[in-house]
C-alpha cells in the first residue's frame, strides 16, 4: 500500500473526525459536535448541524469496504434506535465513505452461513430498524453502495448521491438473491423491467441512472453530500417533528396500498393533523405573518 494512504488510513482510524476527509475543515467547524458516541467498533455516531438536531451515522469499516457485517447492523440499529428516542434529533443521516457506502452484507460472515440458522437466527430481522424508524432518514451515498449497502441506502426515506457513486444488486453473481427488499422496493419505485434488469444481471448503475429512476433526489459532487443531506436534515427539522412523522407514514403508504386505500389513509392523516397542537400554530403563524413555534404536540 502506498505509504501516505496508510497514514491516512491510520489518521482516519484513530481521530473520527478526519473521516471525512473530503470535507473542509469549515465544514468541521459548522457541523461538528464533541457529543460523538464512541461506544462503537464499526460506526461512528454524533449529532450535528447548527442546533445538533441531526443525527450522523457514518459506517466505518474502512478495509471491508463497510461490508454489513452482523456487528455493524446491531451498532446502526442501537444508534438509530438512540436518535429515534432523542427529542433533540428531528432526522437522521446515514453515510459511508467516499470509496464505499457500503459494498453489501459481509459475503465471508455470510459463507458458512445455513437456511435453519437464517431462520432460528431471525437473520435480517435488525435490519428492519432503519424501514420502521419513525423519523426521517436521509442516505447520502459515495463509492459503492452494492447488495445490501443499496438495499440499505433505499431503505432510507431520501438518498443523496455524489456524481461517481455506484449502485447495484449483485447478488446473483454469488449465488443468492437480494433478501432486504432489493427486488421489491427497486420494483415498486422504478417499475418492473428496470428492476429486473438490476437484479438479474448484477451490474452497477450510476448515481446518474438512480437518479433518472427516481431512486436518487439529488445528485452532488462527492465531497458535498454529506453536508447538503445535513442541510436537508436541518431543513427538515424546522417543522412539527409530528407533523413530519403524520407525512413520512402517508408517503410510505404509497407503497403498501392501492391510490384509493392510500388516499383514505393521507385524509385520516390530515384530519388527524387538526387535532395536534403545531397545526393551529402553523396557521396562526402564517395569518400572523410570522415564524412559527411549534412544540411537537
Ligand atoms: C442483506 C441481504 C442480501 C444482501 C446480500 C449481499 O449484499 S451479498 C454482497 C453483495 N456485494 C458484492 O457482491 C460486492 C462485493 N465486493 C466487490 O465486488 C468489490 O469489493 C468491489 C467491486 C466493491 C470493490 O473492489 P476493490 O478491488 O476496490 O476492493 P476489494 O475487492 O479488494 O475489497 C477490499 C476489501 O473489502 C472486502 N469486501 C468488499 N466487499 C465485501 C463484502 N460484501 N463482504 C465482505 N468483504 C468485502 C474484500 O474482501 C477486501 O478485503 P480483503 O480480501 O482485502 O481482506
Amino acid at each position: 500500500m502506498f505509504p501516505s494512504k496508510v497514514f491516512y488510513n491510520l489518521i482516519k482510524c484513530t481521530i473520527p473526525k478526519l473521516n471525512y476527509p473530503t470535507i473542509s475543515n469549515s465544514f468541521f467547524s459548522f457541523y461538528s459536535t464533541s457529543s460523538t458516541d464512541s461506544q462503537y467498533k464499526y460506526i461512528l455516531s454524533e449529532k450535528v448541524g447548527n442546533q445538533k438536531n441531526v443525527g450522523l451515522v457514518t459506517l466505518n469499516r474502512p478495509k471491508a469496504l463497510n461490508a454489513l457485517c452482523d456487528g455493524l447492523i446491531n451498532e446502526l440499529s442501537n444508534a438509530i434506535n438512540k436518535f429515534e428516542k432523542d427529542e433533540t434529533v428531528s432526522a437522521i443521516v446515514i453515510t459511508g465513505s467516499e470509496k464505499a457506502f457500503a459494498a453489501g452484507a459481509d459475503i465471508k460472515e455470510m459463507l458458512n452461513q445455513t437456511y435453519s440458522a437464517n431462520i432460528t437466527g431471525g437473520l435480517l430481522e435488525e435490519w428492519d430498524t432503519v424501514s420502521k424508524c419513525k423519523k426521517p432518514i436521509i442516505a447520502a451515498v459515495n463509492g459503492y453502495a452494492l447488495g445490501g449497502g443499496c438495499e440499505l441506502a433505499i431503505m432510507c426515506d431520501i438518498i443523496y448521491a455524489g456524481e461517481t457513486a455506484k449502485f447495484g444488486q449483485p447478488e446473483v453473481i454469488i449465488g443468492t438473491i437480494p433478501g432486504a427488499g432489493g427486488t421489491q422496493r427497486i420494483a415498486r419505485s422504478c417499475g418492473k423491467s428496470f428492476a429486473m434488469e438490476v437484479c438479474l444481471t448484477g451490474n452497477q448503475f450510476t448515481a446518474q441512472e438512480a437518479f433518472n429512476r427516481g431512486l436518487v433526489s439529488k445528485i452532488f459532487q462527492p465531497d458535498k453530500v454529506v453536508e447538503e443531506a445535513i442541510k436537508l436534515g436541518e431543513r427538515i427539522s424546522q417543522h412539527s417533528q409530528i407533523i413530519i412523522q403524520l407525512c413520512k407514514e402517508s408517503v410510505n403508504n404509497a407503497f403498501e396500498t392501492g391510490l384509493a386505500q392510500g388516499l383514505k389513509f393521507e385524509k385520516k392523516q390530515f384530519y388527524g393533523t387538526f387535532a395536534t397542537e403545531d397545526r393551529k400554530e402553523g396557521m396562526t403563524a402564517f395569518v400572523e405573518k410570522r415564524q412559527p413555534n411549534f412544540s411537537n404536540k
